[in-house]
């Protein structure tokens, strides 16, 4: 056990100097007198938490950085080999991705949710303890990253030494730019065969101003000079300013829920200290809680005695309810108010689509499993709403579509559930001239998230879409298709730029519901994978709008009902007719597949009728077999929705809505 002597003992002023210095000194205690002043680890307040007892950190051996970068530059990889080299994980093969830790993330190769890990460094004879939050780098998670900045004096940016800058380096880089956060550029990847990191430096310099020789070449799969991205953390970021001997001051910066404990926020104390049995009060709510536990993330929960001003870590304090534990709220103790944290932008969704349970009486099961999910993930919305077909169910706001799909994911892996999710649609608005309908609304301006809610153009002066300001980075013999597809989308380029003699940066003003569903996908495939994009929020513009329903034999399929731009209903429609013939299987009788804006129709295909004898196989008809066959037919059918008479397989529409890929 580590004890610290001080020679010829200390005052008592000099003891509660100390006491605030020292965050972690609940695990250590006077031996002996003040005179002689031995301080040792104690034992029953941090059993089995080594070494935190024999490590002290005062508020400047303390960083907190994120990491950022482009989708798939190696942010994880990194993570890992800063947790390896300072031993706050073993080295083994099975430790890949380790902040990764929910199964889509795993699934998919992708960060979805920041996690944090506090690491332990020894820097030149000097104990630092380092908070690392790792961040999701697709542009439906950016959410996710602003927010991780907060906890944050600094950042690492990894920039892939093969791809160079991406769109989202670029909108990474602005987002701690402007949170005046310290930034690290790292070059990664520099043992790829084709790594360039000269000329990704030289980029660089001359998009972000950061001279040359500030980067750092590293290879974050092979180790290699990842001690000098530790360096670099301590010489580089400041320590957090604030002191332990202050009123406490604690910013939910993150929250997630666990069956069994309720509501763990993860919090960044900007002043004070917190331990068990401390009485403290939510800003947001002025609900009271008694604290529970306390401790930080190594990455996974450990708890410790107490948490100090300039630490970053969790807490439990047996908040139950979904609502309590709000994102950015802050948290102090009773009887002692402060001036709350800022706090954050609440999320903006981008893309709205109906949620149903397949079956109605799983209606309370799925509503407590959105609770729960969404506790986890604050950024989705939820609204009540209620179909004729679909019966009682949701409408729900995401940043995007993957993560939407990461969404539903998440829903059917961790709670088993499987919905009905409608087509995707962007909060589109609408100026009322119906004297009728204003009054109705109680406004003249309202938004619309739902198709069967879209007035009609008699009643309505205006119609408005949402429009955003998008960065495309791509190779430059490129660009003459990624023109011509922007143009398809009804973008207006506002930029266009050289990062060097071979990439190009575009900016375009687009239509948020040309880019939600698809954009992306185009974009890639035409440019073999090498092109990257990004968006931010621009306002909204005048737009020609038409409410366009699918029919399937006459029936509605309220999934696929869509708000679109005039000019493209007619080549959309033809083209969700086509998708959906080859999406439903046929059936014992001919079915027609229609699209309508009121009563016209505009497209039309037929699906011929076939009947699939499932015991045609079985000759001379033995029973469990024919038995066993049926059955097999009937599990298919659960997977299936009836509209009219039609079987539809459930998961058809999301395919037939991701139109353009292989168009
Ligand atoms: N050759 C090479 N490959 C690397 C290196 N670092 C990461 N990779 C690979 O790059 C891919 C992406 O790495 P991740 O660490 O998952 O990237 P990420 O930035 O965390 O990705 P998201 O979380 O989805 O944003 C993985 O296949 C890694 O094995 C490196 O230094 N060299």
């Amino acid at each position: 056990a580590a004890v610290l002597r001080v020679e010829g003992g200390l005052s008592r002023q000099a003891m509660s100097s100390w006491r605030s210095r020292f965050p972690l000194r609940g695990c250590v205690r006077p031996l002996g007198s003040r005179r002689t002043c031995r301080w040792e680890p104690r034992p029953a307040a941090c059993k089995g938490h080594e070494k935190l007892d024999m490590l002290m950190y005062p508020v400047e051996s303390i960083r907190n950085f994120s990491i950022i970068a482009h989708v798939d530059h190696g942010k994880s990889t990194l993570a890992d080999r800063l947790l390896e080299i300072t031993g706050t994980i073993a080295k083994t093969d099975r430790n890949k991705q380790v902040l990764d830790k929910l199964q889509v993330e795993r699934e998919r190769g992708i960060t979805v949710k920041a996690q944090s890990a506090s690491i332990f460094y020894n820097h030149e004879g000097v104990n630092y303890l380092l908070n690392l939050i790792d961040t999701p780098g697709h542009v439906d998670f950016s959410y996710e990253v602003s927010r991780s900045l907060s906890a944050c004096q600094g950042v690492i940016l990894v920039v892939d030494a093969n791809e160079g800058i991406q769109a989202q380096t670029v909108a990474n880089f602005y987002l701690a730019f402007e949170a005046q956060l310290a930034i690290i550029p790292v070059i990664n990847k520099i043992d790829l065969k084709n790594a360039d990191p000269e000329r990704v430096e030289k980029q660089i310099e001359k998009l972000f101003d950061i001279p040359t020789e500030e980067c750092v070449r590293i290879s974050a799969k092979q180790g290699t000079n990842v001690e000098k991205v530790l360096q670099k953390v301590i010489e580089k970021i400041p320590p957090p300013q604030c002191n332990t001997a202050d009123p406490l001051k604690a910013l939910v910066f993150d929250s997630t829920f666990d069956h069994y404990r309720g509501v763990i926020a993860n919090i960044a104390l900007f002043g004070g200290e917190i331990e068990k049995g401390h009485k403290i009060v939510s800003a947001h709510t002025k609900k009271r809680y008694e604290v529970n536990e306390v401790g930080i993330l190594t990455p996974n929960e450990q708890p410790t005695h107490k948490l100090y001003a300039g630490q970053v870590g969790y807490l439990i304090a047996g908040m139950k309810e979904v609502t309590e534990a709000q994102i950015g709220d802050t948290l102090f103790l009773y009887k002692q108010p402060v001036e709350p944290l800022p706090g954050f932008k609440s999320a903006k969704p981008m893309v709205f689509a109906g949620m149903y349970p397949v079956d109605q009486t799983e209606y309370n099961n799925l509503k407590s499993a959105l609770e729960r999910l969404t506790l986890n993930d604050s950024s989705v919305t939820v609204h009540r709403d209620s179909s004729l077909a679909l019966g009682a169910g949701w409408r729900l706001g995401f940043l995007g579509l993957l993560h939407m799909e990461v969404f539903n994911q998440r829903l059917e892996q961790e709670y088993n559930m499987s919905v009905i999710l409608t087509a995707p649609t962007v909060p589109y608005k609408a100026i009322l001239s119906s004297a009728k309908l204003i009054k109705e609304y109680g406004k003249a301006e309202i938004t619309i998230i739902n198709p069967a809610q879209f007035p009609d153009k008699l009643s309505v002066s205006e119609y408005l879409e949402p429009t955003v300001l998008g960065t495309i980075v791509t190779p430059h013999e490129y660009i003459g298709k990624i023109i011509a597809l922007c143009q398809d989308r009804r973008a207006v380029q506002k930029d266009m730029l050289y990062i060097d003699e071979r990439r190009v940066m575009l900016k375009y003003l687009f239509p948020l519901n040309e880019i939600v569903v698809d954009f992306y996908d185009a974009l890639k495939s035409l440019s073999s994978g090498y092109a990257s994009f990004d968006y931010e929020d621009a306002g909204y513009q005048a737009a020609d709008l038409i409410k366009m329903d699918i029919l399937l034999n006459g029936n509605p399929v309220e999934e696929l009902s869509t708000i679109i731009h005039n000019d493209k209903a007619y080549a959309t429609g033809k083209f969700l007719c086509e998708r959906l013939k080859d999406a439903i299987p046929r059936q014992l009788f001919e079915i027609a597949i229609q699209a309508a804006i009121g009563k016209k129709i505009i497209a039309r295909e037929t699906l011929k009728a076939y009947r699939k004898n499932v015991v045609a196989k079985c000759y001379g008809g033995d029973i469990t077999r024919r038995m066993k066959l049926l059955k097999r037919q009937a599990e298919g059918k659960k997977l299936m929705r009836k509209i009219g008479n039609v079987e539809v397989p459930r998961d058809a529409f999301i395919r037939v809505l991701k139109r353009q890929t292989d168009k």
